[in-house]
């Protein structure tokens, strides 16, 4: 069963298109990145997945139902941006509370031990560092067991340590066969704890794989040059090329092997000035992936 689908879903702001032509599924009990720069887009998808926004166009699906029933079935656990925790109550009160809500909810100690607050269980909610109350949060969003949790960049604001902890906890969660969803921007939170990554750009979907898929493309590197007004021809033949792309009076080749591309560009006879080698980490790629080329 598909735990998300998205059919053609596009939505605006006024001017500005959030979201475009999206389609999208993701199959039960996977745990998929949505990774893309400020304003790609992520949260408006995770709106809509939760029922929060409309889509003016398209369809969006979860486990087969809208999304609002899926939510008032308690199958959709979520952690926004943003979201104030309960004033003068203890975390054990707050979780307990909201676990209180939902039909079937897992034990109070199972939460507490999933999102690592066992030991300041006691403690008030509103007087916890940033990482814990981030896991309260966590927790928040995991107490009614549901089969579909949907994080918006639930890192955010968090030390290292208090990540590496965070990830193990969703890990843990996911692990149970649920279905995972997460927004973020950083490409090495997505490689470590999700088995695909959507990438999003500008309310589209740029790149679509497996953490390895998405690094072999990161392995890809650009090679630069001057080209002037000699020709093009024969470029799209050298070693290690995968794409030509004339800019102006540059000559942009995407090569998955930049040495042999470069070494064999030498030997065309070319005048290769102002030679350039960009690209091979995560990040480089991540920008290639989302930057308008206009
Ligand atoms: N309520 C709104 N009213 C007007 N414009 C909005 C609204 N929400 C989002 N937008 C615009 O829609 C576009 C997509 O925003 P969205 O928040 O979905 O992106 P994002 O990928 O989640 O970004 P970030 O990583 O910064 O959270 C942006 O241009 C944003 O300014």
């Amino acid at each position: 069963m598909d735990a998300i689908t998205f059919t053609t879903v596009a939505k605006s702001y006024g001017e500005v298109r959030a979201v475009e032509a999206l389609d999208l599924t993701v199959p039960a009990g996977r745990t998929l990145a949505l990774l893309g720069p400020n304003g790609a887009g992520k949260s408006t998808t995770i709106s809509m997945l939760l029922g929060l926004a409309r889509p003016d166009s398209g369809r969006v699906e979860v486990f087969g139902d809208d999304p609002l029933t899926a939510v008032a079935r308690g199958r959709v656990g979520a952690m926004l941006q943003d979201g104030a925790l309960v004033e003068g109550l203890t975390v054990k009160e707050v979780v307990g509370f909201v676990r209180g809500l939902y039909p079937e909810p897992l034990p109070l100690g199972e939460i507490l031990e999933t999102a690592d607050l066992t030991e300041v269980a006691g403690r008030r909610a509103d007087k916890l560092s940033g990482g814990q109350r981030q896991r309260v949060r966590f927790a928040l969003a995991i107490a009614g067991g549901p089969k579909l949790l949907v994080l918006d960049e639930p890192t955010a604001a968090m030390d290292v340590a208090s990540r590496r902890t965070f990830w193990s906890s969703m890990r843990a969660y996911a692990a149970g066969g649920r279905t995972i969803l997460f927004a973020t921007h950083y490409l090495e939170e997505a490689d470590e704890n999700a088995d695909r990554i959507v990438v999003m750009a500008r309310g589209r979907i740029v790149a679509d794989g497996s953490p390895a898929e998405i690094k072999s493309r990161a392995g890809t590197r650009t090679v630069r040059f001057t080209l002037g007004d000699q020709p093009a021809a024969g470029l799209d033949r050298l070693p290690g090329v995968t794409g030509v792309e004339i800019r102006g009076t540059s000559a942009v080749l995407t090569s998955a092997d930049a040495d042999a591309t470069t070494a064999a560009l030498y030997r065309t006879g070319l005048t290769v000035r102002d030679l350039e080698v960009r690209g091979a980490d995560l990040e480089e790629a991540f920008l290639d992936l989302t930057t308008d080329p206009a």
